[in-house]
């Protein structure tokens, strides 16, 4: 598990080990970490041209002395002074290791541009002149490492509020911050490696923790020798309808890849005609009133997917709802459930999974809000409703009101394809079946369908049913069974 933290929640525990160590200590530890990961990714340093971008704070201070110490390896290497102030120690030490002070315009030749502007001490959209310095810094041609995080990004929430550095690689020192974790702010850092500068004891509980594959194969559910397909786990899946099929035969696609014992669809003639064609494996009850009471007995129930909103629906709806086991509610469902939020007063468990747009719809916050914040509307949803809350898009996050949220880092862009969001509602119905609680079930989720898809698309665009196909290669992936490397041994990042 990678945990992550606030920026307050970073300072607090910096004060905390700071006390017991000579003045100075961390900087040196953050700037020789910060160093060493540039000289790796330049690969040769002697006579190689960088340029630090220094702020005034000790951001730009970690971006000096890591200048000096490349400086001394034969780097040329030259300080643009943005702030009003310059931590004086560092630029001396800079200085004296043959380091010089030059204009913004050495930028556009440098091979690597460090991003020293400011850190975690960073309130607000970016000042002139270092929006514009971030800016340059994005658009140059050669390598750019952000120090502890991109400048312009918040650190605590990934909100990018204006010109902001976009970096080949981010060294963020002593814990992650949660801002590198979640979009915007993630697309902003490109890899993350950490600097361990000793911190670690004196964290708090994290804000949020990104799973890892072993942390999802420790959770996943697997059959025994006494197992049998109703032990396993039934799913029932209220979805589709005779104007959009697809999204039942994607739903039922994703959960009997994700291991339910057993899929019993229920819904309406055009629906069940084609989740007969394409899944002769589902057990199918062709409604002809909008009842469960002929479908027979589940674990727990997908709701919503190409249901449509009209009457039938609705009522179809409040009959799942009414039931006593878990229910997932996603798509056309999300939709009843704004219009009709009794919907969801019932005693057993809801998982809601919207993305973006549906969750404006949920909670009266415009859409962009959503984007620009992703964890905290997500979070506020699952407190003001009372359920878990998978929020889908270029970063999903998952949060149930308490503890740290969950972020999952598996995604692809090429993810946002039709009917994609349908499957994930299928994998995480199913892990809800086989006795998952909602926050693992739909943490769980994201990360076999991020994986599936990467999987899926290996670089060039999916179907969403190709997504579904990719699961089962997913599962034996988080087992440890021939997983693709995708990050460097013994780099911790989050590679995109
Ligand atoms: N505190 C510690 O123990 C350690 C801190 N370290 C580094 O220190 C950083 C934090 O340093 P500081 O607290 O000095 O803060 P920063 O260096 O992050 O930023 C503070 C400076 O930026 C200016 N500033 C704030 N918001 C701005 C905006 N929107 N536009 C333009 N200028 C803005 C402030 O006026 C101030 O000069 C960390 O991110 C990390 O890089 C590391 O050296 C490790 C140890
Ligand atoms: N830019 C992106 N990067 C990564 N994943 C994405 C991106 N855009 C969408 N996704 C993922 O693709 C799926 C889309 O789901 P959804 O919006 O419900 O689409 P649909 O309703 O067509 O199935 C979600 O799992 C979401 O997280
Ligand atoms: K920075």
């Amino acid at each position: 598990m990678r945990t992550a933290y606030t920026a307050d929640q970073i300072r607090a525990a910096e004060r905390a080990l700071m006390a017991e160590l000579p003045h100075g200590t961390l900087m040196q530890r953050a700037a020789a970490g910060l160093a060493a990961a540039c000289a790796d990714l330049l690969g040769r340093v002697y006579a190689a041209r960088v340029v630090l971008l220094v702020g005034g704070g000790d951001n730009g201070g970690d971006a000096l002395y890591a200048g000096a110490l490349l400086a001394r390896r034969g780097a040329r290497v030259g300080a643009v002074l943005a702030g009003s102030r310059t931590h004086e120690a560092g630029l001396a030490a800079f200085l004296d290791a043959g380091g010089r002070v030059t204009g913004g315009e050495a930028i556009e030749e440098a091979d690597l541009v460090v991003d020293g502007l400011v850190g975690i001490g960073a309130t607000g959209a970016l000042r002139e002149p270092y929006g514009a310095l971030a800016a340059a810094a994005g658009s140059a041609p050669g390598l750019v490492v952000a120090v502890d995080v991109p400048s312009g990004v918040d650190a605590g929430t990934g909100r990018v509020e204006g010109p902001a550095v976009r970096a080949t690689l981010t060294v963020t020192m002593g814990a992650y911050k949660t801002g590198l974790l979640v979009d915007p702010g993630a697309a902003y850092a490109g890899a993350v490696e950490l600097v361990d500068i000793g911190l670690g004891p004196y964290l708090p509980e994290p804000d949020a923790v990104a799973q890892e594959a072993a942390d999802v194969h420790a959770l996943l559910p697997r059959p025994v020798a006494e197992s049998d397909k109703y032990r396993r786990g039934v799913l029932g899946v209220a979805a589709g309808s005779d104007l959009f099929t697809g999204a039942a035969v994607l739903a039922v696609g994703g959960a009997l890849r994700a291991g339910a014992g057993m899929v019993r669809y229920a819904g309406t003639s055009a629906p069940v005609t084609q989740v007969r064609a394409h899944w002769p494996e589902a057990v199918v009850t062709l409604l002809d009133a909008p009842s469960i009471e002929h479908v027979g007995r589940v674990q727990a129930w997908v709701l919503g997917p190409g249901l449509g909103t009209g009457d039938w629906a609705h009522e179809l709806a409040a009959a799942v709802l009414a039931s006593d086991v878990p229910v997932l509610v996603d798509a056309d469902g999300l939709t009843l459930v704004a219009r009709d939020r009794d919907l969801l007063r019932r005693d057993a468990p809801v998982l809601l999974t919207p993305h973006a747009g549906e969750l404006s719809r949920l909670m009266g916050v415009g859409r962009d809000a959503i984007e620009a914040a992703r964890l905290e509307h997500a979070r506020d949803a699952a407190g003001e409703l009372g359920v878990t809350v998978l929020l889908k898009g270029s970063t999903t996050v998952v949060a149930d009101g308490a503890g740290p949220a969950r972020v999952n880092t598996t995604g692809t862009s090429w993810l946002a394809a039709g009917g994609t969001g349908d499957v994930l509602s299928g994998v995480a119905g199913a892990l809800l079946a086989q006795g998952l609680g909602c926050f693992d079930a739909a943490s769980c989720a994201a990360y076999l369908h991020g994986l599936a898809g990467r999987l899926a698309a290996a670089g060039a665009p999916l179907a969403a049913a190709d997504v579904a196909e990719a699961v089962p290669a997913a599962i034996r992936a988080v087992a440890g069974r021939r997983e693709p490397e995708r990050t460097p041994p013994g780099r911790r990042s989050f590679a995109r």
